[in-house]
Parts: structure tokens; sequence; C-alpha cells
């Protein structure tokens, strides 16, 4: 965890290179395993079972919590090689009480694992808030408003029999503030864009981080999950989004007259609208 001045240069040189970094030592291993254990047990279900947790409302009405892929929007999409389930699990008020019940356990280490990720989601804000030379350490914590949104997305990717013809997720970057993503079973497979070129991230337990609130100084990494022949992967994504309804802006602190603000003032939930209907276009124009 970063502490300390060397700790702080080298999150700032990840962040600068890569946009992501591993942390180890984070002190919740065991709910991390143990959601990895009840989500793989969720997934070896038959079909069947699985559906009964759909993302498809009588069969073909999409919503976006629930047991399924993407929404299909058209015939030409390319569908992602995985399965998957998307809830929200904050506020926690608003937590689908629906959730898979198989296996029993789901339920509470989905809740512990949740807890542990927000401390540290927490410490890694703080570092960040510091590193960038802002005088409140609690500056990107407090841009979440009372009713910030937690979504975990389980991602289990199939072995695949042609992996050249497959992506297990397709090239995205997330819209969130921070996103934790852990990995099961060292299982390859994610990559992110740099310059241009794909690199492999190494697998252990990792994170992505994404912010809005920089000014430009942390971006979002674009990355990709590609998809293997032999081994099944599962991972967990825990996704950090402010209050929809929160006004953003680049920090007042990081914008002067060497760095004009590079983006304008939005809601939040008119800037996920935005990052998904033109995300396509403009990777096309970065990796063109
Ligand atoms: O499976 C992974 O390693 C990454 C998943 C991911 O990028 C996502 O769920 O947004
Ligand atoms: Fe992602």
């Amino acid at each position: 965890m970063p502490d300390g001045d060397g700790e702080a240069a080298k999150l700032r040189r990840a962040l600068d290179s890569w946009g992501l970094f591993q942390v180890t030592n984070h002190g919740i291993e065991d709910s991390l395993l143990e959601l990895m254990g009840a989500s793989k047990e969720f997934f070896r279900q038959p079909l069947q079972a699985k559906q009964e947790f759909s993302n498809l409302n009588d069969g073909n009405q999409f919503r976006a919590e629930g047991y399924g892929n993407d929404k299909v929007r058209s015939k030409e999409q390319i569908l992602d090689w995985s399965n998957r389930i998307y809830l929200k699990v904050e506020p926690e008020d608003e937590r689908n009480l629906a959730l898979p019940k198989h296996p029993n356990s789901f339920r509470d280490a989905l809740h512990e694992f949740t807890m542990g990720c927000r401390r540290v989601k927490s410490i890694v804000l703080r570092a960040m808030a510091r590193i960038s030379g802002l005088d409140d350490d609690e500056y990107f914590l407090k841009q979440f408003g009372d009713r910030a949104t937690v979504h975990a997305r389980f991602n289990c990717y199939p072995p695949c029999p042609r992996p050249d013809l497959a992506m297990g997720m397709k090239p995205h970057s997330d819209g969130t503030v921070i996103t934790v993503v852990l990995v099961g079973d060292g299982a390859d497979g994610l990559q992110v864009l740099r310059d241009g070129a794909w690199y492999s991230v190494p697998s252990s337990p990792h994170t992505l981080l994404i912010n809005v609130m920089s000014n430009g100084m942390f971006r979002s990494p674009v990355h990709r999950v590609v998809t293997g022949a032999e081994k099944e992967r599962i991972s967990l994504a825990m996704f950090y989004a402010l209050d929809p309804e929160r006004v953003i802006e680049p920090a007042a602190g990081l914008v002067d007259e060497k760095r004009p603000a590079l983006y304008k003032k939005m809601e939040a939930r008119d800037f996920l609208v935005g990052l998904s209907e033109h995300f396509l276009e403009a990777l096309d124009l970065l990796t063109r």
C-alpha cells in the first residue's frame, strides 16, 4: 500500500505509464478466496439454474443486473466469449436481494468482500489525491456523493477451441473512478493497450484505475480479455462510480494557466452515456 515517498513515486509511475497496478498484502485475501469459490460454484451449475437469474426479463427484455451477456444491439455485434453476473452492491439499500441463492455462501461472501474492497479503494484514492498535489487527501473520495454506486461483475471465460477467432471481453475502458479486478487461479488473458500495442497483464490480484476528475492526469486504460484454449478463467471486477446525479468537472486544484480544464462540467450519468456511445469510434481512431 502506498505509504512514504518511494511508494508514492511508484504509484505515480504506474498510473502515468499503464493506468493500472497490482496490490498485494491488502488484507482481504480470505473474503476474496471465499467469493471466488462461491462464484465458481455458481457458474458450474446447469444453464437452466443460472438462467433463473437471467438478465433477460421474460426471455427477451434486457436489464443490467443478472446472469447473461451484454445487451445485443445489432445482428452484426460480436458477442464476448464469456458468461457473467452483474449486480449492484451499493448503495446497500439498493442491493438486489434476488442475488444468486446458490451457493448459500454467495450473499455473505459478497458482503464481506464489498466491505474489504471499500477500504482498499479508499486507501488508493487517498494516495492518488496526495500524489496529484491536491491539498485535501479526501478530495477524490468526497466526489462520490451520497448515493455512489458500486457494481460487481463476475466474469467466467470458458476455454475456447479457437482463441484466434473469439474475444473474451471486447476492448473497452471502464467508466468508473476506480475498478478493482481480481483474477482467480493465475489465469492470464487481460491485456492493456499502450501506444497502439496490446500488452499482457500478469495474473494475480490487481487493480485497474480510472479517474475522470484529475484533468487528464490519470487516464483510464483501454483493456480487453483474450481467450485461452485450455483453462477456464474467472475474474471479478468491482466498479466504483459516482452518484449518477453528481456533477463532475476537473478538480480546481489541478487546473491552472498551464493546465487548462480538459473536460466540461457534466452529470456523472451523462458522462457514462457518452462513453458507451462514443467509445468504439474513439478506439477505432486509437488503434488504426
Ligand atoms: O476479466 C478481467 O480480467 C477484466 C474484466 C473487465 O475488464 C471488466 O469486467 O470490465
Ligand atoms: Fe474492464
